[in-house]
Order: structure tokens, then sequence, then C-alpha cells
């Protein structure tokens, strides 16, 4: 691998008095690609958090490029499941993805261009001026990530970003994605519940298991995903390796 981008050592998370994330070590690569899945509630989300500094861990410690993680900070780009509420509805495409350059204090007369470059990036210049709700949830989705990348962030954080799309939606965004990812030399944290698409997606995929306990940690799982890229729909979901990595994560969603 090569250098750690994000590395975190021992970290452990108790909310609401419980143990959700058991110590647990991560490096994600720069420019790597990791997926998390695990059954619902085992602490995906928080994971995220943490590794992006929303949530302080009870044990351990988080480095972004080298530097402890103490709070949020724009290195790290969040993109919701819920593209509705992530949005300004009141702004136009252009004026959401405005809001990350004005958070960082990019000056008016730079934004323009800037707005007009992640819109191309990802397909949505012809709609800069049409606000959120004359938009798909797709085309919503695509704003919400065009205003991450105006963010220039170390760490692109996805939070089970597909999962209201329908399965055609999905399937285009997961290439669209993928090719941002490799053209822009992105990295990328990417909760899921849907295992195929932490496959499709990831170079490598974690798996958390719910509850944890000393002889059974939240990290139940970590593999390599050795599938080339670019990949694609079909003949990726048909590749021998696909389905024996299908079937060896499998139980990690609470299946067994
Ligand atoms: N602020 C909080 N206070 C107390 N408990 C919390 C808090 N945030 C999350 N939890 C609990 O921590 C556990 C892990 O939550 P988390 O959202 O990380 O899980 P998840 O794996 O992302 O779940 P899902 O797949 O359902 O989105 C859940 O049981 C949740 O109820």
């Amino acid at each position: 691998m090569g250098e750690a981008l994000l590395r975190m050592e021992g970290v452990a998370i108790h909310l609401g008095g419980r143990e959700i994330l058991s110590p647990t070590d991560l490096r994600v690569a720069r420019g790597e690609f990791v997926c998390v899945i695990g059954p619902s509630g085992c602490g995906k989300t928080t994971l995220l958090r943490a590794a992006a500094g929303f949530v302080a861990p009870q044990a351990g410690t988080v480095a972004l490029a080298g530097r402890p993680v103490q709070g949020p900070s724009r290195a790290a780009a969040f993109v919701f499941q819920d593209y509705g509420r992530a949005l300004l509805p009141w702004r136009s495409v252009a004026g959401n993805v405005s809001l990350a350059l004005e958070a960082a204090g990019v000056a008016a007369a730079e934004r323009p261009a800037r707005i007009d470059r992640v819109l191309q990036t990802v397909g949505l210049a012809p709609h800069a001026a049409k606000f959120p709700a004359q938009l798909s949830g797709g085309m919503q989705q695509r704003v919400q990530i065009a205003r991450c990348l105006a963010q220039e962030p170390t760490l692109l954080m996805m939070d089970e970003p597909f999962g209201a799309l329908d399965a055609m939606t999905r399937e285009n965004l997961q290439d669209e994605l993928a090719r941002l990812v490799r053209e822009q030399g992105l990295t990328v944290l990417f909760v899921t519940h849907d295992l195929e698409e932490a496959i499709y997606l990831g170079d490598r995929v974690l798996a958390l298991r719910s509850n944890p306990t000393a002889d059974r940690p939240s990290l139940a799982a970590l593999i390599d995903v050795p599938i080339a890229r670019p990949r694609h729909q079909l003949e990726t979901r048909e590749h021998p390796e696909f389905l024996r990595l299908r079937r060896e994560l499998y139980h990690y969603l609470g299946h067994d």
C-alpha cells in the first residue's frame, strides 16, 4: 500500500453507554476506495463520523494526511443518502455548489469558474440555474457530489449515497463515481447496505459486526477486491472473483 492518508489506530467509540465500535485499526491509502458494510446499527456511520472528526473516540487516534484529527474540518466532505435534505431548495444548482466555496472563503470573483468546472465534471453544467425540485433524484445526488468536489476534500465520505435511487440511476452513478475517483485521484470511504455495490466500487471492503466483544471485535473482515478497472456493470458482476467475494461477505450482512 502507498502512503496512508487516513490512519485510525485502536479507535473505540461508546455511544449511549454502549460500545459501538471496539478498538479498530484502519489505514486507507491515498487514492483508495474503501467500502464499509455491516448489519444495520453496527456503527458504519459512526466509523465515518470518527474518521471525519465529528465523533471523538473514547480510545485510539485518528490522523489524516499525517495530522491528528481533533474535530471537523473541510478536509473531509460528506455525501448523504438524503439529497432532499442535504440541498438548499431555495438555491439553484450553482448556488448549492457555491455554498462549499463560500464556507471555504473563496473570493466571489473566483466562484463562477470553479462552480462551472465541477458542474462540468458531473455533467450538470446545462442545469446550473435550475432548483433542486426541478431535478431527478439522481441529478440532485450529483449536485451533492459536485458540492463536495468543490470543497476539494482530502477524503470523501459517502454514507449510503445511492440508497434512495432506482436501480438504473444507481448503476449510472456508480460508474460516474468510479470514473471521477480515477480521474481525480480521490480517496473514498463509502458506506452501503448493498454487498454487490461494495464489491463493484471498492478496492477493499471492510465488514463490521454489531455488538462487538473481546472475541468478536467490530472489524469482522477487511478484504481486497482484486478485480481490474474500469469495471463493467454486467461483466464485473459475473466475474468469478466477484461471485467468490459476494459469497465470502454475504454472512457479514447478518445473513448467518
Ligand atoms: N448520538 C448517539 N447516541 C446514542 N447512540 C447512538 C448515537 N448515534 C448512534 N447511536 C447508536 O449507535 C449504533 C450505531 O449507529 P450507526 O448509525 O453508526 O450505525 P450504522 O451501521 O450506520 O446503521 P445503519 O446501517 O442503520 O445506518 C446504533 O445502535 C445507534 O442507535
